[in-house]
């Protein structure tokens, strides 16, 4: 359709620009990353990978929750920070962190060979998101009872507290305010694509950091 045909001329024009650097996607748990990181992979004709999942080929066991119950957290974070070190090495690939791999210094030198780009999602979007698919995925928000949006703000805002400063390191920042669940399969996710087309270009002009404010209006 029109946007995503608008979405493939953006990426000719941002491609010699990119010069087959790796694009980090980071942000919160339910921020998009996954989502967003497809179409834009698919634009710009990078390969998609979720760090995520290459944790869970490279150890073994087929959910991130699995393994933060058989070994512990640290053993997940000692393992996704090799992945993205091996990733590091490699070219033309869209990236979508887990939630929690900025925290570590030793993962931003990896990722800053290619730009990283922070989905910032108000918390309230993010419990909404989250609740509406349960916890049972996502360890360091599951508990087993009470109210699953309460409880997943409550997280999230924790959470968000120890990391703002660390997303605060990507090379560009998308506020992507006005997304709403129910506007998931109209135009604006594939219009999100081209906001962070657009942002890839900030790499190229050196200009650190770049806000993008994404209202209503810019979809309309
Ligand atoms: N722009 C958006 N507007 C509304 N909902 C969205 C948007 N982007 C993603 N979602 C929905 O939010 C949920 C989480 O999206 P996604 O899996 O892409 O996030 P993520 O950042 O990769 O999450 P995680 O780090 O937990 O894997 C999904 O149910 C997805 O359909
Ligand atoms: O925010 C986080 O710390 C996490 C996010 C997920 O992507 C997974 O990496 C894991 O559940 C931890």
């Amino acid at each position: 359709d029109n946007a995503m045909v608008f979405a493939f001329q953006k990426a000719e024009d941002v491609l010699p620009y990119l010069n087959d650097r790796c694009v980090y996607l980071v942000g919160m748990m339910g921020s998009g990353k996954t989502t967003v990181g497809k179409i834009i992979a698919e634009v710009l004709g990078y390969s998609f990978f979720d760090s995520d999942k290459l944790v869970e080929q490279s150890v073994g066991i087929p959910s991130v929750a699995e393994i933060f119950q058989v070994h512990s957290e640290a053993f997940f974070r000692d393992n996704e920070s090799e992945v993205l070190r091996d990733l590091s090495s490699m070219h033309r690939l869209i990236v979508a962190t887990g939630g929690g791999a900025v925290i570590r210094p030793i993962n931003w030198s990896y990722m800053r060979k290619g730009l990283t780009i922070w989905l910032d999602v108000p918390l309230d979007a993010l419990a909404r998101r989250i609740a509406a698919v349960g916890t049972a995925s996502r360890p360091l928000l599951h508990q087993e009872s009470g109210d699953p949006y309460a409880k997943a703000y409550a997280k999230l805002t924790a959470l968000f507290e120890q990391r703002m400063d660390s997303y605060a390191n990507a090379d560009a920042r998308v506020s992507l305010e006005s997304m709403f669940p129910n506007e998931l399969d109209n135009t604006i996710i594939r219009n999100s694509c081209f906001i962070l087309v657009l942002c890839t270009t900030t790499k190229a002009y050196m200009v650190h950091q770049y806000d993008v404010f994404c209202s209503r209006s810019v979809f309309t």
